[in-house]
């Protein structure tokens, strides 16, 4: 199984959201991962239909999925970013509905709703209306209508924004157990989302790919470059000015500053650490400037 994505462009007006995008993608999680207006919404919207491209080509196994149609809305599941869903709705109804949008018949519906429930974690809130779940529940119930009919092609945007991280974690545990089978697409900005999920990590930035890679290989990329020294409190902020900084920790009377160098900070016994894929989020979409101070 192969999504592929070719040469795809699209500007609004004079706005180029998406420059010259080409991505492989197979079975398993991908990070779509970019500052807010990098154009992941964007890409996942001509994906889903709902954007119109301005160039390129998407192909599912080798036929292009604008002439597959109907036949691939069927093997597609899409949660959009978090909106308001109908409150009155029990989460029975509001399942069904997305199952009759679907063209699911009654007995399909009912037999997919239960054990997507389930898979959920919402089987005992069913009967209960959207109005009254949680955030993390209106999240879980947006994965479950995105895979009410078993998609093979699985997109989600920002999947546990607004969250906490009991739920975020529990969302990200749901996305790996579903994902096994599947291509799953889970546009985020929200780096720990996808670093231990997914297979790849691909960096969007202004529109255009920066890199396609395996979350060790993007991380291993800023060797050598991340360090952290033990400062006095008073010295933090000239650190801060001299270098991108990714984390401080209070120990003691002093403080840790993690930080992204070429060279090991001047004046501070320190040894570079190894590298996250947080560091090369920071790396790449902090400041404008590319280079390491
Ligand atoms: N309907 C639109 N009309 C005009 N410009 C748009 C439209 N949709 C998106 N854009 C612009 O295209 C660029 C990419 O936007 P997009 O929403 O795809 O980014 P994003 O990475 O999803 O951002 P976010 O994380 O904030 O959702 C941005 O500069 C945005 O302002």
């Amino acid at each position: 199984m192969k999504l592929e994505i070719q040469n795809l462009s699209k500007s609004y007006g004079e706005k180029k959201a998406l420059s010259h995008v080409s991505l492989t993608l197979t079975p398993g999680v991908y990070g779509l991962l970019g500052p807010n207006g990098a154009g992941k919404s964007t890409l996942m919207n001509i994906i889903t239909d709902n954007v119109r491209l301005d160039s390129g080509e998407i192909c599912f196994n080798g036929e292009s999925i604008f002439k597959m149609g109907k036949r691939f809305r069927k093997i597609l599941g899409y949660m959009p970013q978090q909106q308001e869903l109908y409150p009155s709705f029990t989460g029975w109804r509001f399942l069904n509905y997305m199952a009759a949008l679907k063209g699911m018949t009654k007995e399909q519906a009912k037999q997919e709703i239960l054990q997507t429930a389930k898979l959920v974690n919402l089987d005992g809130d069913l009967n209960r209306r959207l109005g009254g779940y949680s955030g993390g529940m209106k999240q879980r119930i947006l994965i479950a209508q995105a895979i009410l009919n078993r998609p093979q092609v699985l997109i989600l945007d920002e999947p546990t924004a607004g969250l906490d991280p009991k739920e975020r974690i529990r969302i990200r545990n749901l996305i790996s157990k579903i994902a096994l089978d599947k291509i799953v697409l889970i546009a985020t900005h929200v780096v720990s989302d996808i670093e231990y999920i997914a297979k790849e990590i691909i960096l969007l930035k202004k529109g255009e790919i920066l890199s396609q890679k395996e979350p060790s290989a993007l991380a291993e990329e800023l060797s050598g470059h991340v360090f952290v020294v033990s400062a006095p409190p008073e010295r933090v902020g000239e650190l801060q000015e001299a270098y991108r900084v990714s984390n401080l920790a209070r120990e003691g009377d002093r403080v840790l500053v993690r930080l992204l160098s070429q060279t090991p900070p001047k004046d501070y016994p320190n040894q570079s650490v190894s590298p996250t894929v947080e560091d090369c989020y920071l790396y790449h979409f902090e400041e404008e400037g590319e280079s390491l101070s």
